[in-house]
């Protein structure tokens, strides 16, 4: 599936745990030898009563993040499409806490990201004290940088050209930053008017994605701090539009967009792969399975 193109690879864990090790997650996500995505999406079963799913989420790394708002969305439509629920409003907990899926009636979803942190001690962040931004060196170069936690870490820089941003150069730099213990994704903004900005992100774990829901986010949270947007933004990345929208300090930030199956599929262990006809039984079994499910979703 994916949310403007930033992919993943989702997995029913409700019917059986599903463990896998991070050289595990790392060969499936290789876009040559593996199945290939930005982030691996685990969907439990509810860990208390108080929501419908557990959500896990894990870069192409191998490892396991707070939050992902483009897989959020995937993550409604999926539980939807395999009839795992009959909500349109569905609860899940994630690590990085719990937020709430809307399935609109357009295809789709809104998610109630929660509401951001933004002391530095909540990002993680190493700063003297709270502020708006934050002057960073990277390798002699003075930068200032806004900072947001979604769930998960974010750092975000003003940029006067999108297309001239040092993505590559300066997003690995601060993703490993000694200032971000847990290291951080880097969110690129370019403000257009105050609701509308275009953003690119290097994602922690991942690199460069087409889209990022989370460093949509922390944009927005950002650049209304700093007086520069409004409460309705449409941030415009590489891989298509989300609407965001906050009302202020201590609110939930809110994002709307759309969510996309393309297609479902079998992952042969290499080894299982050379098993032979006990593997051949199985696969059949399982493509007749998706086969079915195919015709429920029709
Ligand atoms: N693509 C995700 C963000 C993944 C965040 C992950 N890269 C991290 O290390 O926090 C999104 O749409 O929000």
């Amino acid at each position: 599936m994916h949310g403007l193109g930033n992919d993943f690879m989702v997995l029913d864990a409700t019917r059986e745990a599903i463990a896998l090790a991070p050289g595990d997650i790392r060969a499936m996500a290789d876009r040559h030898f593996g199945v290939g995505f930005d982030q691996l999406l685990l969907v439990e079963r509810a860990p208390h009563a108080s929501v419908d799913f557990g959500y896990r989420i894990f870069n192409a790394d191998g490892g396991e993040v707070e939050q992902c708002g483009n897989g959020a969305r995937c993550f409604a439509r999926f539980v939807r499409e395999q009839g795992l629920t009959d909500k349109d409003h569905i609860r899940v907990q994630t690590c990085g806490g719990a937020i709430e899926l809307h399935i609109t009636g357009h295809g789709d979803v809104r998610v109630d990201m929660g509401v951001p942190r933004l002391l530095p001690a909540e990002i993680p962040f190493d700063a003297p004290a709270p502020a708006l931004s934050y002057p960073i060196t990277v390798e002699g170069e003075a930068l200032e940088l806004a900072v947001v936690n979604m769930g998960n870490p974010h750092a975000v820089l003003r940029v006067d050209d999108l297309g001239r941003a040092p993505v590559a150069r300066l997003g690995p730099l601060l993703e490993r930053h000694p200032r971000f213990p847990a290291r951080v994704n880097v969110g690129f903004m370019q403000i257009l008017t105050p609701e509308r900005i275009r953003l690119r992100v290097h994602e922690r774990g991942a690199g460069e994605t087409l889209a990022c829901g989370t460093g949509a986010c922390a944009a927005v949270v950002a650049g209304r701090r700093l007086g520069w947007l409004g409460r309705d933004v449409t941030v415009g990345l590489p891989g298509g539009e989300l609407q965001v929208t906050w009302p202020g300090e201590g609110h939930p930030v809110s994002m709307l967009g759309p969510a996309t199956r393309v297609y479902d599929g079998l992952w042969l262990w290499p080894d299982a792969a050379r098993a032979g006809e006990a593997q051949d039984a199985k696969v059949h079994a399982a493509l007749a399975t998706i086969a079915v499910d195919r015709q429920k979703r029709a």
